[in-house]
């Protein structure tokens, strides 16, 4: 049995909520796992094979959504192209780069066990490597072959009442929760490098150079109890880490800072949470130059899914419109909500920049039409085999309003014509110079359709409303990352990289020039490499 012909578990493309037969298939996702689990094993890749991805039947060989099962890689990569010689530094990307392990087969793209990706350009030249992040997560299902720890959307059913209770103490502790920082990697201030997710344990240290995990970050601050989440795009300058910290036992958010070069947390302030019983999800936020911005989705988290150990509609979260949406302004210097807003229903994983702008705050983010959907689109089996299907939920660039005069209400309007992106929009990052500043240009990965994942790099103009388009045909390209050429004064002077699989079965990281959109280079992994989220960039030092 192929990829192709693996069964599908919810086939329905765009649903609210999971239908109830669809609910069932993913709590008895163990069984399913154990029915299909060779099926889904043939797209993994077995130890003594290149990581290079296997044909999924289609003729595809995509790589994106197949294990690698090489712990470590490194060496020389093939430039094609010419590289800019001012281009001097270390691109990282983490991502989940194993979704099997023993004779379980993860069921979403979130959950996979991390694993950072290195490419380093010096004189026109470059090596690479990619290594498994040594998580407690990771190392636990390696151990006993099988997820021990509740990752995204796998939850460890509890067998008996007894199980059951040890789960909650586990959640309440932490010890039950994964901490498996697949979803972005950053440099702080002070030079050190972390992988992080959305438990606050998972945050890693790492060597950015061989890649090696060095250990947990410990926070040396007392915030900690019901504060075992936040959020995965902390906002991090020379002098500090801005971060969110839902509040799980009193709905609301905590913001906090930690100078660059200490381990503390402080309290800048709190929001209290205005709708629904938890706080929604907060993968990411915005700042302008004196606020920051806490979005409050009406995708929340579900208490019994956390109490109970159990999958809610949407895994850890319940989508519900009725609780309302919010968007709350904070000043950073005094911690006081200035604004706190209505507005429509949003679903958004990424914010894309804020600004402040004549009595109000605009707030821009990827923004999936009101609509959770996209979050079964991340399955893997979809992925796998949806690739001709055009299943990929519409999206936006959302452009939020928020009033400063206290109006209660915010607005929510559409910045481009969404065709100028074929309604796909994700994974976006702007010139850092430009963060809580006004600006014009934002780097996304978009949608040539029919297609059922973002597959094009977009180039946003938001002054002109128009979108430039990098497409090969059958590849699926990850983040584009914008590095800045030293000394530029234009905001799109500079490259954007992004590592992409293609459908050949190969990998490699494509260097863009920002301001044409046009292809400079090519450097080659001997292999395909997996899907990967997030990438930062490391300046060498002279
Ligand atoms: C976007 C993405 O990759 C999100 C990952 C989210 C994760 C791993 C969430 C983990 C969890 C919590 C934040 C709360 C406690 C339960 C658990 C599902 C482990
Ligand atoms: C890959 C993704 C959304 C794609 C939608 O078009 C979201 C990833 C979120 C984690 O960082
Ligand atoms: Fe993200």
């Amino acid at each position: 049995m192929t990829a192709a012909s693996v069964p599908t578990l919810c086939a329905a493309p765009r649903s609210f909520a999971l239908s109830r037969s669809c609910r069932r298939q993913i709590e008895s996702g163990n069984a399913m796992t154990r029915r299909f689990g060779s099926a889904v094993r043939a797209t993994s890749l077995q130890p003594e094979e290149s990581a290079k991805g296997v044909d999924s039947g289609s003729g595809s060989k995509l790589s994106s959504w197949t294990s690698v099962r090489q712990e470590r890689w490194d060496g020389e990569l093939a430039v094609e192209g010419s590289l800019p010689l001012w281009l001097s530094g270390t691109y990282l990307r983490n991502g989940p780069g194993l979704w099997d392990v023993g004779d379980h087969t993860f069921h979403h793209v979130f959950d996979g066990y991390a694993m950072v990706v290195r490419v380093s350009f010096r004189r026109g030249r470059a090596t690479g490597a990619h290594r498994q992040i040594k998580s407690e997560a990771y190392k636990a299902a390696r151990a006993h072959g099988r997820p021990i720890l509740r990752e995204f959307s796998h939850c460890p059913t509890p067998a008996n009442l007894l199980e059951r209770v040890g789960n909650l103490v586990g959640l309440v502790s932490g010890a039950a929760i994964t901490d498996n920082p697949n979803i972005g990697v950053l440099q702080l201030g002070d030079g050190r490098v972390m992988c992080l997710t959305e438990t606050t344990k998972g945050s890693t240290l790492i060597d950015p150079e061989s890649l090696e995990t060095m250990g947990r970050f410990s926070y040396t601050d007392r915030i900690g109890g019901m504060y075992m989440v936040q959020s995965a795009h902390p906002i991090v300058t020379e002098s500090e880490l801005l971060t969110v910290l839902p509040d799980l036992a009193r709905p609301g958010h905590l913001v906090v800072k930690m100078e660059a070069g200490s381990n503390e947390r402080k309290v800048i302030g709190r929001v209290d949470c205005r709708g629904g019983p938890t706080p929604g999800w907060l993968h990411s936020f915005a700042v302008t130059e004196n606020y920051v911005v806490v979005p409050e989705m009406p995708l929340r988290y579900s208490s019994t899914s956390l109490l109970k150990s159990e999958l809610a509609p949407f895994y850890v979260f319940d989508w519900l419109p009725v609780s309302g949406s919010y968007m709350h302004v904070m000043c950073k210097s005094t911690g006081k909500t200035v604004a706190s807003v209505e507005v429509p229903p949003f679903m958004a994983f990424h914010f894309i920049n804020a600004y402040e702008e004549e009595g109000e705050i605009i707030v821009d983010c990827c923004e999936h039409n009101g609509d959770p959907a996209i979050i079964e689109t991340l399955v893997l089996h979809r992925l796998r085999s949806f690739r001709d299907k055009d299943v990929l939920p519409n999206a936006r660039v959302g452009r939020f309003r928020i009033p400063l005069d206290g109006s209660p209400y915010g607005e929510l309007e559409t910045a481009l014509d969404p065709e100028e992106h074929s309604r796909g929009i994700d994974m976006c990052r702007i010139n850092p110079a430009r963060l809580g500043k006004k600006y014009r240009y934002a780097y996304a990965c978009g949608a040539r359709r029919p297609c059922n994942f973002p597959n094009t790099l977009i180039k946003i103009d938001l002054v002109e409303k128009k979108a430039k388009n990098w497409h090969e045909e059958g590849a699926v390209p990850s983040e584009p990352f914008f590095v800045a050429r030293p000394g530029a004064t234009d905001e799109d002077d500079g490259v954007v990289i992004s590592i992409v699989s293609s459908d050949d079965g190969e990998g490699y990281a494509l260097v863009l020039d920002a301001a044409t959109f046009e292809e400079i280079g090519r450097v080659r992994f001997p292999y395909g490499l997996p899907y990967g989220m997030h990438g930062c960039w490391i300046p060498a030092k002279n």
